[in-house]
């Protein structure tokens, strides 16, 4: 196994954090993640002038020193509390402490679907007035993750197929995906992405258990929620 794969392993984490503690973390953190995405919004559209720019940005040196006082070195991983709850909290599609997540929140089945109804704002523009490309990718490859990890056969991105059909508009969007089907360590899954007009962006995706994850190591990191 080379240092790399070795690393990765230790970032997934069982701890023994409660899901009382786990609520409390998520209503402390929560609320900053939500802010800091409001300020990424801000930072992008406000239109005050030079002193007011100057004095948020003071306000927000302040902020980050106390922030900085204690910090993981980071990445966060995935941690697993003791009832089994899962915490991909740094994750850039769904974290709930990630700010550049939009967030995605899914909906699971157990067969092997996943979906959710999300909203993405200015600070993910492409094309004038619409979704970038990369971003659309995020959303399906996080959805289609999710749809194999629900149907209990989880797994990397091995391939990822899009077709762009129409361009994705900001703002409300929906994205659902479903296990097509399971060949051994492969999950191929399908979905897409869609605003109010209809589907904007199909997806295809080999999702592969990783080598390291099968067999004996697997037990450590590899229970799906
Ligand atoms: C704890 C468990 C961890 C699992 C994780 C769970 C995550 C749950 C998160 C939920 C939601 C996340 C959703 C975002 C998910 C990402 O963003 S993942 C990040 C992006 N993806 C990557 O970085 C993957 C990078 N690539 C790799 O790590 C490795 O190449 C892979 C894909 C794991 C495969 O490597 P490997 O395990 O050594 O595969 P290998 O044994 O050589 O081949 C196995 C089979 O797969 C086929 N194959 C290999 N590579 C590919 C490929 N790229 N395309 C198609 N087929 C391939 C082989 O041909 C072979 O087929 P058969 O001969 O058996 O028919």
């Amino acid at each position: 196994m080379t240092d790399s794969i070795a690393q990765q392993q230790m970032l997934y984490v069982r701890d023994e954090m409660s899901d009382a503690e786990i609520a409390e973390q998520a209503d402390l953190y929560g609320p900053l993640t939500d802010s800091v995405r409001e300020l990424i919004e801000l930072a992008l559209l406000t239109e005050v002038d030079g002193p007011e720019v100057r004095a948020a940005q003071e306000h927000l040196e302040s902020a980050k020193q106390i922030l900085r006082t204690r910090v993981n070195p980071g990445p966060y991983g995935v941690r697993w509390g003791a009832s089994g709850q899962k915490r991909a909290w740094g994750n850039a599609a769904a974290g709930l402490r990630n700010a550049i997540a939009p967030p995605l929140v899914f909906n699971f089945d157990a067969d092997g679907r996943a979906w959710t109804d999300f909203h993405l704002g200015s600070a993910y523009e492409g094309p004038a007035g619409l979704t970038h490309g990369g971003i659309a990718a995020l959303v399906l490859d996080q959805a289609l993750g999710s749809a194999a990890e629900a149907g209990g056969a989880p797994g990397m991105t091995g391939t990822l197929n899009l077709r762009y059909l129409r361009p994705t508009p900001l703002g409300a969007l929906h994205a659902e995906a479903r296990i097509d089907r399971v060949e051994g360590i492969k999950t191929i899954v399908t979905g897409q992405l869609s605003g109010p007009d209809g589907v904007c962006v199909e997806a295809e995706g080999i999702f592969i258990l990783p080598r390291w994850a099968r067999g004996g190591d697997s037990a450590k990191v590899s229970d799906p929620v």
